[in-house]
This record gives structure tokens, C-alpha cells and sequence, in this order.
């Protein structure tokens, strides 16, 4: 009867920034993950002054190269999200990308780059008017949001109200001035492509400027050398780099690619292009994708930086979309197989899986299906000219605010490993958040401790009256508050009952415990429930091709589990599995504990792996544990070893003192740390823990620390409320990150939950993610209803708006 009741969930989150790090990290690595946090498949590419900056880079010191994040978000065998599976390493994995040193200079000269920037925003907000985007536009608002915030960087305290003024005055003066045409606008791009021979380059030049200046050809190689194509589009002068095609593959066809390369990277280096195109036919991807080692040579020769700039072109986009069996698929997804499959290899020649590369779909076919404009329309409506100039617009416009503060390269692909530094702030956060386990039971233990002097008591739920449990059409009957009453009433009992069975666990851990101590060479396990394995969820086709049909998890003996982390696009279809995931736990004697986690996978080029080992001894006399943990992970070539060592002391009855040293070793570099912790319970419902810590490293050294208070629900550990506030500070280079947090796990009213997640850092920046999910107040799908229903009017009018604006021109 009461699972009749509708789940709803909904989920508001906004973000205006990053927390932690942020001066530490790169500006690129930084909007990166600040992207993800924005809703697109795809997200803009931030670009980088790769080009601007080239004649300097020859001479520069080099900047930390990126490394290969870790997978830590794949969960082995899953295909889909049927099945919960544990990631396979333990929630304080590494972000490595973070690893690396940020090149920021902050206190670098400025020559007012802040003027420039309005001048430049002006500039991009005029051109969104003119290619006819909204305002509301997802890639409009991430330009402007990272334009923003990259303003907020630079600028001091005292700017900081002016920058957003700044942003108000540049909407109100682009419109005047696309209203009167004065000033007129003057913005160029220069565009460089690139692709295989026949895929379409000098035909998408001639679609975009509406003529014929590049001459094609569907039978020969058409354009033999680098030539300047120039037009104006929409006020926008455009000049197009076309260079001549890439050889398919064979032997010889590496010898004059390489040449034709090496021509395009000394003309780039005279003169730099804003936006590069790289294109290929979308009919002609094939999974296997034949065009890596062309991929690998434009990486070796232009460098692997070049692609934090490229946008993805695809021509022959309304070709017909045919699947494996050769039944037609879906538009979208036969677009999006496709991009995956380009993008995986782009990340394998970059070893960055987080780059993500726009994409455009281009048809330069004369026959293309066409609006009333006369403009070329794709399959999926797209109109797909305003698009292409548009995306460039965007990516010129976000190369140039990074030039124009400085920001280098965070991310430096293609750069040497040797030239790797450590980022050690990074470093230091990770040391402080690495608690050693003392044991499996570490969670059972906590609950145990909480219990122990309810145990003997006799359970509330055996002394409650007995309740005659209502069948539905009974229920129906009664009044609204009866009905209130009947669930709260149910409620608190089943609240009871879950106490019992926790006590009851309690109980049976203790008199094992002391069966345990009486005969300590008795070591044979406790019969423990079998549970099954989550296995990874199949497709739902019965296509024997189809990996996930043949590879299911393996269950070696009791100790070990052993899964396979399943890829579609790993590097052999055939096989199906990208790599390996191990975990293993065990109690080697009464007093000591070992566990491993690990993750290794590999194909033709790499081998990485990903592990986490931990050993721990406790002294029961005093509640004292010793533990050492042996951290190893691939980072690109490298590898980073850490080694923690640490004891745990029961102080006080209900203080623990936790002591850590660790070393962590990259590149042929040491850092040493040292760190204490305190917690401290106090009563049943409220933890504080204080912890402080020190990193050393390449004569330098980074300081911080972090405070939490944890407040616990009245019914812990039954129900897992609680709200938390955690303060944390990183001090590195006579610069101070403060973060604040606050996390909430609330229970409003039976079947209401609400959780709160709140970060702030001390330049003003962070996220507030709130969730409330209920199963009962379907008010709360109404107030989502209305929120999509009046996004969808503001969309309506904004539409309006601009047909009058266009009527009226
Ligand atoms: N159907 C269709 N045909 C296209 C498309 N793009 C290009 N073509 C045709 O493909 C042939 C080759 O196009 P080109 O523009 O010469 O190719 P390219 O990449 O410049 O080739 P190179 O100059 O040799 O490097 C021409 O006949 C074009 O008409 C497209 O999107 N759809
Ligand atoms: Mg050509």
C-alpha cells in the first residue's frame, strides 16, 4: 500500500566557480573541471595562446606537462547505470591532472588587460546578436561566465565590484552599438585546416563564404599547397588557412605527410591562426579507426597542444546513418559514435582523457536540404553555417583572454616528462585527506562504540504495543490526520526496529570477538552471509557480439575480487575490456589487517595502473594502531609512488590523535610531509576533527590544515543525518586558499530529504548544490515543472524578440 507513493527528485544546482586550489591550479585545468559542472554533453574548449606563444616557446622555461587522469569514475563491467558498483578506488583518488604546477604568475605586470578584456566582451556579445544567439545560449553564457572569471582572477580586491559592472555596461553598449552600426566592428579570424585529402576542406571554405574561391576536386587532390583564403562573413573578416590533405596510410604516405606538416608548422609559426579545423568525413569513421598513427604524426610534429585548440569538423553529415547489422540508428547517435571514437584517440595521442573537443556537423553537398532562407539545414534542424562561425567566434574570443592575462598553458601537452614538477599544495591537500584504515570493521567499529552501552538495555521496539497493519482499501477510509498519524506511527517503529537489527549485529560482533579472544589460534571464519557480486549490466540485445556476454566477474576463493573494467571503445572491440580491477582484504592475524585495491589495464602503447595497499597493526591494550600505506600510480610514463606511515592513539575516551609521515615521490623528486590529527566525540551526536600539516619539496614548502564539525541526527546511526561544516586552509608561496564548506544531510519530514552541499573559497568563488528529493509532496514536481515551463517562455520570447529585432533592421 505505501509503495504506491510516486518518487520524486529534484535537483537545483548552481555554480558560479571552483573551490580550493584555485590559484594553485592552472587556469585551463581550473575552467576545465569547472565546465563539466556545466550542463553539456560536449563542452566548449577553453583554447590556449599554443600559437600566439609559439615563437616564445622555444625559448621559455617549459611549462608541466599533463598526465593521464585517473580513471577513478570508471566502475569496472559497468555499460550501464543498472547496476551499483563501488568505484574500484577508494573516493580520495587522486585527480592527477591537478598535479601539476600551475604556471600562473600572479603577480606578473599587468598593462591593463582588464580595458581589453571589456573592449573584447563588448565585441563577442555584438557578435552574438549578429549570428543570432540568445543570450541564454549554453556555449554564450560558458564564454561569458569563463571571460568573467577570468577577470575575477586577475583582478584585485578593489576591481572586483567594478568587473561586474564591467560585464552589466558591455551588454547594454554591444546592443547600442549592433543597433547603430557605430562603431563597426572589426574582428577577424584566421581559421587553419586540416584533414585527409578529399575530406571536404576546400568545400567547406566555399560553403562558408557562399562561392567558389578554393578549387576541389572529387577525383584528385585538389589543393597541392598552403594557401590564404579570405571573405567576410556576417562583418567578420575570415581567412582560411587550406593546406593541402594527408595520404591515407601506407608506406610511403608517412614520408609526405610529414612534409606537408612540416610546411604548415612553419607557416603557423609566421603567422598564427586563431581556431584550428580539424576535419574528416562522418562516413567514413569506422570504430576501428584507421587514422591514429596520422593522429600520432600531427602530435609529433605540430605538438600535442594543438588540439587544446582544434574543433572537430565533420563533412557528409546528412550521409545515411547505418548501424553495425545495417538497420538505420538514430541521427544523434550515429553522431555521437562517431565523435567518441575521434575523441578517444585524440586522447590517446594527447594522453589527456579530460580534453574534450568541440564539434561541428558540416554538408557542403549543393543538394543539402535547404531552410527558406536558402540556408543549409542538417538532419537533426541544425542550421549548421552560423553554427560553424559562431563556435570559431568562441574559441578566438576565449584564446584571447588568456593571452591577454597571461595565462600560459596550464595543461603544456606534448611537453617532456622530465620537465615535471609537482604541484605540492596538491600534494599536501591529498596527504591530509589519505587517513590510514585501521581495519575492515573500521565503520562497524565507530557504530559499536556508539552502541555498546545500549546493548545490554532491552530493545524499545520489543516493549511497543503490538499494531494491526492497515490494508489498503482500510486505509483509504481513514482521515487525513488518522492517515498522518498511522505513517508517522509506522515510521518511528520501523526507525526502532532498524535499531534492533543494528544492536543485534552489535551484539553478534562482540560475542564473536570474545569466542575470538578465548581461543586465539581458533582463526576459522565466521559463516558469513554469501552476497552476490554486481555484475556488469548486459545490452539489451542478445548480439553475440557484444563483449559483456562472454567476460563476467570472477570470484576467486573468499578474499580476492577480481573484475573486469569493461571500455566499448577500448583498444580492441574484440576483446572488450580495457583492464583489471583487484581487491583483496584480509585479517592475516587477530591483530593485523591488510587490504589492496588496484586497477591495471593496458594496450599497444601503455600500461598504467592504479593502486592503493595498506597494512595495519592494533595494539588492543590501548587502542593504539600502527598502519603504513603504499600508493602507486601512473601519471602519462611516470609513475607516482607515496608511502604513508602512521599510528592512531586513543588519547582520551573519546579523543583519538592520529600522527603521519609520508613521502611521495615523482619525476626524481621527494616530498616529505608530516601531519597531525585530532577527533574528538563529544557526546553521541557531535565529532570535531582538526588536522594540520606540512609539505617539503624542490626547496619549497606548503603549509595547511583543515577543521570539521560534524553534528549527527538524533537517530544515528539509524538514519544518516547530519550537517557538517569543514573549514580548510593551504598556504603556498606567500598566498592563503581558505575553503569553507557545508554539507547537509537532512530528513525534513518522512519521505523529504534534503541535501545541501555549499562551498566558498576566500576570493568569493564556489558552488551551491541543493537536492531535495520526496516522495510525497508533489508540490515539489510542480515548482520543476514551472522552473522548465518558464525557461521555455523566456526562450519563446527571447525568439520573439529577435524575429521583431530582424523584422524591424
Ligand atoms: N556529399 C558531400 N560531398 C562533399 C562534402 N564536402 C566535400 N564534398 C566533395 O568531396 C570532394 C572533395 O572535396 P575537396 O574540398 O576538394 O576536399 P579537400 O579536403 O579540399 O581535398 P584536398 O584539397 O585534396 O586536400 C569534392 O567533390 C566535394 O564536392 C560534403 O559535405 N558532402
Ligand atoms: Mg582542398
Amino acid at each position: 500500500m505505501l509503495e504506491t507513493k510516486c518518487g520524486i527528485t529534484l535537483t537545483a544546482s548552481s555554480c558560479c566557480g571552483s573551490v580550493g586550489q584555485v590559484v594553485m591550479k592552472g587556469f585551463k585545468d581550473w575552467v576545465f573541471a569547472l565546465s563539466n559542472s556545466m550542463a553539456s554533453s560536449r563542452p566548449l574548449l577553453g583554447s590556449d595562446p599554443f600559437f600566439r606563444d609559439s615563437q616564445e616557446q622555444d625559448n621559455q622555461s617549459q611549462v608541466p606537462a599533463a598526465l593521464e587522469p585517473v580513471t577513478g569514475s570508471e566502475t569496472p563491467c559497468s555499460t550501464s547505470g543498472d547496476v551499483e558498483i563501488q568505484p574500484p578506488l577508494s573516493q580520495q583518488q587522486v585527480p592527477l591532472e591537478s598535479l601539476y604546477q600551475s604556471s600562473i604568475d600572479l603577480n606578473g605586470k599587468k598593462h591593463n588587460p582588464l580595458a581589453k578584456i571589456g573592449d573584447l566582451q563588448v565585441q563577442f556579445l555584438r557578435l552574438v546578436q549578429r549570428f543570432g544567439q540568445s543570450q541564454n545560449n549554453i556555449l554564450v553564457s560558458k564564454v561569458l561566465y569563463r571571460v568573467h572569471l577570468a577577470m575575477l582572477i586577475r583582478a584585485e580586491e578593489s576591481e572586483l565590484k567594478s568587473v561586474k559592472l564591467r560585464q552589466d555596461r558591455a551588454k547594454a553598449l554591444a546592443k547600442e552599438q549592433e543597433s547603430s552600426g557605430i562603431p563597426e566592428l572589426d574582428f577577424s579570424l584566421r581559421i587553419l585546416v586540416l584533414g585527409k585529402t578529399g575530406v571536404g576542406k576546400s568545400a567547406t571554405i566555399n560553403s562558408i563564404f557562399g562561392q567558389s574561391k578554393s578549387e576541389t576536386d572529387a577525383f584528385r587532390p585538389a589543393t597541392d599547397r598552403i594557401e590564404e583564403v579570405m571573405g567576410t562573413v556576417s562583418g567578420v573578416k575570415v581567412t582560411f588557412i587550406d593546406t593541402p590533405g594527408f595520404h591515407p596510410l601506407s608506406s610511403s604516405s608517412t614520408r609526405k605527410n610529414r612534409k606537408i606538416l612540416l610546411s604548415i608548422k612553419r607557416y603557423v609559426k609566421k603567422r598564427p591562426p586563431d581556431v584550428v579545423l580539424y576535419l574528416d568525413r562522418l562516413d567514413m569513421i569506422d570504430m576501428r579507426y584507421s587514422d591514429f598513427s596520422l593522429l600520432q604524426l600531427i602530435t609529433e610534429i605540430l605538438g600535442a597542444a594543438i588540439w587544446l585548440n582544434t574543433i572537430l569538423v565533420m563533412t557528409h553529415s546528412t550521409a545515411t546513418t547505418e548501424g553495425r547489422n545495417g538497420q538505420s540508428v538514430n541521427y544523434e547517435s550515429y553522431v555521437g559514435q562517431r565523435m567518441d571514437v575521434v575523441q578517444h584517440y585524440i586522447h590517446q595521442v594527447v594522453s589527456d582523457t579530460k580534453l574534450e573537443n568541440p564539434v561541428l556537423l558540416v554538408e557542403n553537398h549543393p543538394s543539402c536540404k535547404k531552410n527558406l532562407a536558402g540556408e543549409y539545414v542538417l538532419p537533426n534542424g541544425l542550421v549548421w553555417k552560423p553554427q560553424f562561425m559562431f563556435l570559431c567566434v568562441c574559441t578566438k574570443v576565449l584564446g584571447d583572454v588568456q593571452s591577454l592575462l597571461r595565462f600560459r598553458d596550464s595543461i603544456g601537452l606534448g611537453q617532456p616528462s622530465s620537465t615535471r614538477t609537482a604541484s605540492l599544495p596538491h600534494l599536501l591537500s591529498v596527504f591530509l585527506r589519505r587517513s590510514l584504515s585501521s581495519g575492515a570493521d573500521e565503520a562497524e567499529k565507530e557504530i559499536d562504540k556508539l552502541l555498546n552501552l545500549e546493548l545490554e538495555e532491552e530493545d524499545e521496539y520489543d516493549q511497543l504495543p503490538t499494531i494491526r497493519i492497515l490494508g489498503k482499501s482500510r486505509f483509504e477510509k481513514l482521515s487525513k490526520s488518522q492517515k498522518k498519524e498511522y505513517l508517522d506511527e509506522l515510521d518511528y517503529r520501523e526507525t526502532l526496529y532498524l535499531k534492533k537489527q543494528l544492536k543485534e549485529e552489535c551484539r553478534r560482533r562482540r560475542d564473536e570477538k570474545l569466542i575470538e579472544e578465548k581461543n586465539p589460534n581458533d582463526t576459522e571464519q565466521s559463516d558469513q552471509a554469501a552476497v552476490p557480486l554486481p555484475d556488469m549490466a548486459g545490452p539489451d540485445s542478445f548480439d553475440s557480439d557484444f563483449p559483456a556476454h562472454r567476460y563476467r566477474c570472477v570470484a576467486a576463493g573468499d578474499q580476492w575480487l577480481v573484475r573486469p573494467v569493461y571500455d566499448p571503445q577500448g583498444w580492441d572491440r574484440d576483446v572488450g575490456f580495457d583492464g583489471i580491477n583487484i581487491e583483496t582484504a584480509a585479517k592475516i592475524k587477530r591483530n593485523l589487517f591488510a587490504s589492496a585495491t588496484g586497477q591495471v589495464s593496458r594496450d599497444k602503447q601503455r600500461f598504467t595502473i592504479q593502486s592503493e595497499t595498506n597494512a595495519a597493526y592494533t595494539r588492543n591494550s590501548r587502542e593504539q594502531t600502527f598502519a603504513v600505506a603504499v600508493d602507486l600510480q601512473s601519471s602519462g610514463e611516470d609513475l607516482v609512488y607515496s608511502c604513508q606511515g602512521g599510528t592512531k592513539l586513543q588519547t582520551f575516551k573519546h579523543n583519538t590523535t592520529d600522527l603521519g609521515v609520508g613521502v611521495t615521490s615523482f619525476g626524481g623528486k621527494y616530498y616529505v610531509g608530516g601531519k597531525l590529527e585530532d577527533t574528538l566525540l563529544v557526546g553521541k551526536r557531535v565529532k570535531l576533527t582538526v588536522n594540520a600539516g606540512q609539505m617539503r619539496g624542490s626547496g619549497q614548502t606548503a603549509h595547511g590544515g583543515s577543521f570539521e564539525a560534524c553534528i549527527r541526527g538524533r537517530d544515528y546511526p539509524v538514519r544518516n543525518e547530519q550537517i557538517s561544516l569543514t573549514m580548510t586552509a593551504l598556504s603556498f608561496n606567500r598566498e592563503l586558499v581558505l575553503n569553507y564548506g557545508l554539507q547537509t544531510q537532512l530528513r525534513l519530514a518522512r519521505g523529504t530529504n534534503i541535501d545541501v552541499n555549499i562551498n566558498m573559497n576566500n576570493r568569493k568563488m564556489g558552488k551551491i548544490n541543493v537536492k531535495l528529493n520526496s516522495s510525497e509532496h508533489w508540490e515539489i514536481a510542480l515548482i520543476s515543472a514551472l522552473t522548465m515551463f518558464k525557461a521555455l517562455v523566456r526562450r519563446r520570447k527571447s525568439e520573439m524578440t529577435k524575429e521583431n529585432e530582424e523584422e524591424e533592421l
